[in-house]
């Protein structure tokens, strides 16, 4: 389990519950976000909360754009030294809200010709990896504090961080496979560094669970074909070169018809999907 990786430290949720005014922060901090709740809790430790706690914290656009505007700020603003990053209410995070996917969609079928449709798709990967590379770039140390789910999207952010807690009940789920895609903002590039073991990181990218050769094989092809070449190039490459090399494969392959199929089931909860030999 990815659990007993990262370091079991309930006492930082706890800590992080104290809600202290905006008022409080330097007056460079002093943005308001729809999406994340920002208090500091102690001088000098500043705390994200992911915000949406009624949407499980899906990460929508607007928490994206906002959490790379928040880390920018918080490491401009010389009353913060460390921050703690959490998620509100009863999860870290579900991971990509889908309803945005699908609004995004549109845009996308928009565009007939592949080059196009390629440039709006790599705009919109390179805006989300800018978003997790934020924590990486952000000079003050980001300790993440994960509790019960954190899915997908999830685990690019707490793998930006430089520290990950969670407490005994948390569970982490490298999801993207499911949705007929190979992860794309950060996973494949920084996973097997944090967690020291390209085996393990590779069993949690393709299925997360021990019977690996058939959950492999009904998964989409495209999207785990996608997985393995990211990881080995990501070995042998600096971050930022893998991030480059995976917003070229996803501006294609993210225009699959298994990424299509595969994001359908998962919101249909019917994720038993036949995918076309590849
Ligand atoms: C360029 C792109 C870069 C980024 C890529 C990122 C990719 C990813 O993040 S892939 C992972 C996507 N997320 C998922 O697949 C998780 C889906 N959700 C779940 O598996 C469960 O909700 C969860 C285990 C997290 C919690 O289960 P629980 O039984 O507690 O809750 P539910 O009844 O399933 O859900 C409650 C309502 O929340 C809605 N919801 C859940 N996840 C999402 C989501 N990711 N996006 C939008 N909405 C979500 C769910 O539909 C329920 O809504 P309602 O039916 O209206 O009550």
């Amino acid at each position: 389990m990815l659990s007993t990786l990262f370091r079991p430290l309930p006492v930082l949720l706890n800590m992080s519950r104290k809600n202290i005014s905006l008022a409080r922060m330097s007056s460079k901090t002093k943005s308001a976000y729809e999406t994340l709740s920002v208090s500091v809790p102690k001088e000098f430790v500043y705390h994200v909360m992911l915000n949406r706690p009624d949407k499980l914290n899906a990460m929508n656009r607007t928490m994206w754009l906002e959490i790379q505007k928040c880390f920018e700020e918080l490491d401009e603003d010389e009353n913060c030294r460390v921050i703690v990053l959490s998620g509100a209410g009863k999860l870290f995070t579900a991971g990509l809200d889908f309803r945005d996917l699908m609004e995004m969609a549109p845009a996308f079928a928009a565009q007939e010709d592949v080059a196009r449709k390629a440039k709006l798709i790599r705009k919109f990967i390179v805006t989300y990896q800018n978003s997790v590379t934020s924590l990486e770039i952000c000079k003050k140390p980001v300790l993440a504090a994960v509790h019960s789910a954190c899915v997908g999207g999830g685990i690019n952010i707490i793998t930006a961080a430089d520290i990950r807690y969670c407490t005994k009940d948390a569970w982490f789920q490298v999801k993207e496979v499911d949705l007929g895609m190979a992860a794309d903002v950060g996973i494949l590039q920084r996973l097997p560094k944090v967690i020291g073991s390209d085996s393990l990181a590779r069993e949690l990218c393709y299925t997360e669970v021990l019977d690996i050769a058939e959950q492999i094989s009904k998964k989409s092809p495209v999207a785990i074909q996608g997985t393995k070449y990211s990881i080995v190039y990501g070995r042998d490459h600096s971050v930022q070169e893998g991030l480059d090399q995976m917003a070229i494969w996803n501006q294609l392959m993210m225009q699959s018809e298994d990424f299509a199929q595969a994001t359908m089931g998962q919101i249909s909860k019917e994720p038993n999907v036949n995918f076309s030999k590849l």
